[in-house]
């Protein structure tokens, strides 16, 4: 995994890749790769001992032509501001590449949450809604989940929203427990939208998804329930999984349901006691598989992993897993890679419909809502591979890139953004 090679740097690469497919000034792009605005913030949290600690967090605010800002709120040790410049970049062509009318968000905090205890993190959490409130609501700005939050989160920050607002707002925020205005599906929707890709991807490749062999990084929201999916639905053999701990494989296929478990007790997949052999992330992610899924963080696979992947198809999950140089050896080596702005777009597609709930102040059945779900995929996917055909671009992530930038532009030109 390569550390040093800047995510916002990637995503200004991979919009410059796709530049010269779309009929858009050299001008009008430039301001499609920078963000609008970026918060930085300093959090001051009382701890349990009574002692105070300081926290840095985030919010960008990519672009905001096709709608709100949209996108999670992550905690973790590593978040930086180009970091959450690119989450939020990401989101913004995401948001565009399934076509759902908002533009791009993303925040973080630097914190290792499993260092800190509930009540700490409900006061970092409600002390960053605080500093978030004059930015979000549901027209302006609308955080959802990402690594290491979840509806606990959502709720928190929903609730601060809603009492210095005095008012009710669930659409503020997306993600929360169905008991406070969540939706259903919700949880499942990242993992689930990575499996219907999967699936696609399948058909589309002439491929058996019944009798391909999977392999996923990252064993959280998004890894495990692609994970799960894949194996029930798809009927595939889920060979190899992991998270921070290592990998665990199982050449016959793991009873994913049952790792969970093991993992929900334990905290960890190591130890495993059902797995054949114990492997590193390294090793996973070079395994001899039909189909690979990095659903942890981004620089999973750098130039030199990128030489040694053993999989035919990669769907990724995370957002970011490849750098443009792996991106670039897995071009030439005829791998196909279908992005993270198709792949995992099921999240931000679900929130969508949650928000729309909010709104409306009516519920739909988990039924309506993975159908809703399956039909916006299934079209995007459908309008990525037409792009690929129909132009010359050399990979599936330029083609998804191509409409994005494409649809983000004449948002931006219709409402004379660009004199
Ligand atoms: N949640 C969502 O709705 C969406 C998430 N995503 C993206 O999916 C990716 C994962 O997010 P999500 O599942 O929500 O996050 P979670 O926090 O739920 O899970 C992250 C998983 O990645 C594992 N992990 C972290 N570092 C490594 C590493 N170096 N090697 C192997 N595994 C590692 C973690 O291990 P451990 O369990 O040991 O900590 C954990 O299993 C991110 O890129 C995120 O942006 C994209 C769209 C929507
Ligand atoms: O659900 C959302 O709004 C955003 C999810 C997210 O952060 C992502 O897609 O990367």
């Amino acid at each position: 995994m390569s550390g040093d090679v800047n995510p916002f740097e990637s995503l200004q690469e991979q919009i410059d890749d796709a530049a010269a497919y779309v009929d858009v000034g050299s001008d009008a792009l430039e301001r499609l790769k920078r963000p609008e605005r970026v918060l930085e913030t300093t959090l001051s949290v009382e701890m349990d001992d009574g002692s105070i600690e300081v926290f840095t967090a985030f919010r960008s605010q990519f672009n905001g032509d096709r709608g709100p800002y949209k996108g999670g709120i992550r905690y973790h040790p590593n978040v930086s501001r180009d970091e959450v410049k690119a989450l939020s970049g990401w989101m913004v062509y995401k948001c565009a590449t399934v076509d759902i009318p908002y533009g791009g968000g993303k925040g973080g905090i630097v914190i290792d949450p499993r260092e800190y205890s509930l009540s700490e993190l409900e006061r970092v959490t409600r002390s960053y809604a605080n500093e978030l409130r004059p930015l979000i609501g549901p027209d302006q700005d609308i955080p959802a989940p990402d690594v290491n939050t979840g509806q606990r989160e959502m709720n928190w920050i929903k609730d601060t929203y809603e009492t210095l607002e005095n008012t009710t707002a669930p659409g503020t925020v997306t993600g929360k427990a169905p008991t406070s205005g969540g939706s259903a599906g919700r949880v499942e929707a990242t993992g689930r939208s990575v499996m219907l890709t999967a699936r696609e991807v399948f058909e589309y490749l002439g491929k058996s998804a019944s009798e391909a062999t999977v392999a996923v990084q990252g064993f959280g929201n998004a890894g495990s329930v692609a994970a799960r999916l894949i194996d029930e639905e798809l009927g595939a053999n889920v060979v190899a999984v992991s998270d921070s701990s290592g990998a665990i494989h199982q050449p016959d296929g793991l009873d994913v349901a049952d790792a969970k478990d093991h993992k929900g007790e334990t905290g960890r997949l190591s130890g495993y006691p059902s797995a054949s052999e114990e492997l590193t992330n390294e090793e996973l992610l070079t395994m001899d598989v039909d189909l690979l899924i990095p659903a942890a963080l981004e620089n999973a696979i750098d130039q030199e992993i990128a030489q040694r992947v053993s999989a035919d198809v990669i769907v990724e999950a995370a957002n970011g897993p490849l750098t443009p140089d792996a991106d670039d050896v897995l071009t030439d080596r005829d791998v196909a890679v279908f992005p993270d702005i198709l792949a995992n777009a099921g999240g931000v597609t679900v929130s969508y419909f949650e928000w729309v709930q909010n709104r409306q102040r009516f519920y739909w059945t988990e039924q309506r809502v993975n159908e809703e779900l399956e039909r916006v995929i299934t079209e995007a996917f459908d309008t990525l591979t037409d792009t690929y055909e129909e132009t010359d671009v050399p990979n599936y992530r330029t083609a998804a890139y191509v409409t994005a930038i494409e649809r983000v532009a004449d948002a931006a030109d219709e409402a004379g953004v660009f004199p």
